[in-house]
This record gives structure tokens, C-alpha cells and sequence, in this order.
């Protein structure tokens, strides 16, 4: 089965290090990963290493292929990767913009596939996204939310089988989140490999397949999201004393009740 596999990963900020040895369990295509911990722990630096954005030290393989050792074309064409602040605010249409990503790197991916041209291919992906509205809207005119979608439909559009994303709800209200969140699980279902950084425990546990937790640059725990979260890992990760009930529906809801310090 296709997997992203991370061994023995150090990277290192300011000279600092930030991510240490890190050994991950196989990403695996069909599962909806979650990386959760609390602030500074690693988790964009974890990310954006993957996606080869930062030197490292280890080893990350992709379907069993070394991605240190591809080209910016190659990896375009295996990695979308949905970064945390979106920087772009150009006067390139919404439209526009998802032409471009689909020509980034220099990769293939902006070839007709299957008969689509590139502006079939980036309004399918504003459809599939909810905002087809906004195809012709200029990238500087779009609100944070409305961005934070955009950047969404730029990773979709490329279809890759690797697929980053970093807090992709974080500017979102309830209803968009919880769509965002739906198409993650189903692009992962139909056979990516999806890993998603989210702060919200709740959501975490609604959608992931996998949670992964980071702290300090290791990896606490992982496995299921209910058999994960637990008040002992609460209090040792995030420093909170809280307690962890199950809804109606079978969701997992952490209540916080204080820091464990009491301060
Ligand atoms: N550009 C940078 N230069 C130097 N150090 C950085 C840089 N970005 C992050 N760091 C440091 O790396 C560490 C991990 O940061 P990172 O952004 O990976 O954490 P995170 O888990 O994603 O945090 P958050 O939940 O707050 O977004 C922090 O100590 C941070 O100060």
C-alpha cells in the first residue's frame, strides 16, 4: 500500500533543533492523518520538511521513493502542500491562480488530463471546494476565510497523492470548516495520503483516521483519536486539566477545566 514513511528526522531552526530523531508510523494512502500539539511544538517545521521546504537529517520516502533525492518537477507532481499563512494576494484571478499552481515547479501536472483543460481542471476544483462564486474575484479582493479556500482549491486542483495541510480551518466558520474537513477525509478515502495540522481536539477526533501528537519535537503518541485522547495525555502534552466526554453521536469532546498548574 502507498505510505509516507519518516525516519530518524532532525531538523533544526536558528541552529536550534526543532524536530528531533523523529520516527513517524506509515502515513498510509486512505487514511485522514491529524498532527496535533500544542504551540511551537513542531508541527509546521514537520510539514514543511516533508514537503522539502527546510534541510533536514533522516530519511523521508514517499511510495518507497527518496523525495531528498527528486527534482522541484518530480516533487510538484507528489506533493500539494497547503501552508499555514497563504502569502499571496496578487491581482491574479482566483481562476487564474489555480492555472499557475498547476504549472508550479516546473512539473507536469498542468497537462491535459483526461481531456480537461487547465481552467476545467481549476473550476472543478473551485466546485468541488463551494466557491465557484469567486472564480473570476482577484486574489487581493478575497477575505481570509475566502483565501484560505482558494489555497485549498490551489492543492486540489494539482492532485497529488501527498497532501499537506497546515490548520486549514484556522480562519473558517463552523460550516466551511466542517466542509474542509469532509473533503480532506474523502480525498484521503479515495486513496491520497492526507495529513492535516488542527488545534481543535473535537475536530480532530471527528475526522481523523490517524491522530499523531506531537510535543517538543517528538511524537507523544498516536493511533486512533479514541484511544488517543485521553486526560493523562491532556494534561502531560497540553498542560491542561480537562476531561474528555463522548457525544451522543459517538464524537469526543474535550472540556477544559485549567492549566494542570492551576496558574
Ligand atoms: N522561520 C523560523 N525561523 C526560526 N525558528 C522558527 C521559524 N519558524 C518556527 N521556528 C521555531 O521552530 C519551533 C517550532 O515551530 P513550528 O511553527 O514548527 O511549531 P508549530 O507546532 O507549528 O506551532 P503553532 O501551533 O504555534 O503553529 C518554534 O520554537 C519556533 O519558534
Amino acid at each position: 500500500m502507498s505510505a509516507l514513511n519518516v525516519r530518524k528526522l532532525c531538523v533544526t531552526r536558528d541552529g536550534l533543533p526543532v524536530i528531533d530523531a523523529l520516527d513517524l508510523p506509515p502515513i498510509r494512502a486512505g487514511e485522514l492523518t491529524v498532527l496535533a500539539g500544542p504551540n511551537a511544538a513542531g508541527k509546521s517545521t514537520l510539514l514543511r520538511a516533508i514537503a522539502q521546504l527546510l534541510p533536514y537529517r533522516g530519511e523521508v520516502s514517499l511510495i518507497g521513493r527518496d523525495l531528498h533525492r527528486t527534482s522541484p518537477a518530480e516533487r510538484a507532481e507528489l506533493i500539494g502542500f497547503m501552508p499555514q499563512h497563504s502569502a499571496t494576494r496578487s491581482d491574479l484571478s482566483v481562476l487564474e491562480s489555480l492555472v499557475v499552481a498547476l504549472h508550479a515547479g516546473g512539473g507536469l501536472a498542468g497537462r491535459v488530463v483526461g481531456g480537461q483543460s487547465a481552467e476545467e481542471r481549476g473550476l472543478a476544483a473551485l466546485d468541488r471546494v463551494g466557491i465557484m462564486d469567486l472564480a473570476l474575484r482577484a486574489l487581493s479582493h478575497l477575505s481570509g476565510g475566502q483565501m484560505q479556500l482558494v489555497a485549498l482549491a490551489q492543492v486540489i486542483v494539482r492532485n497529488t497523492p501527498l497532501i499537506l495541510l497546515d490548520e486549514p480551518t484556522s480562519a473558517l466558520d463552523m460550516a466551511r470548516s466542517h466542509r474542509v474537513l469532509s473533503i480532506a477525509r474523502d480525498l484521503a478515502h479515495e486513496g491520497r495520503m492526507v495529513i492535516a495540522v488542527l488545534h481543535d481536539l473535537a475536530q480532530a477526533s471527528r475526522w481523523a483516521d490517524q491522530l499523531m501528537v506531537l510535543s517538543h519535537g517528538r511524537l507523544a503518541t498516536s493511533g486512533p483519536p479514541n484511544e488517543v485522547l485521553r486526560p493523562d495525555l491532556l494534561a502531560n502534552v497540553w498542560d491542561v486539566s480537562a476531561r474528555v466526554e463522548r457525544c451522543t453521536h459517538g464524537n469526543l469532546m474535550v472540556l477544559v477545566d485549567d492549566e494542570a498548574g492551576g496558574r
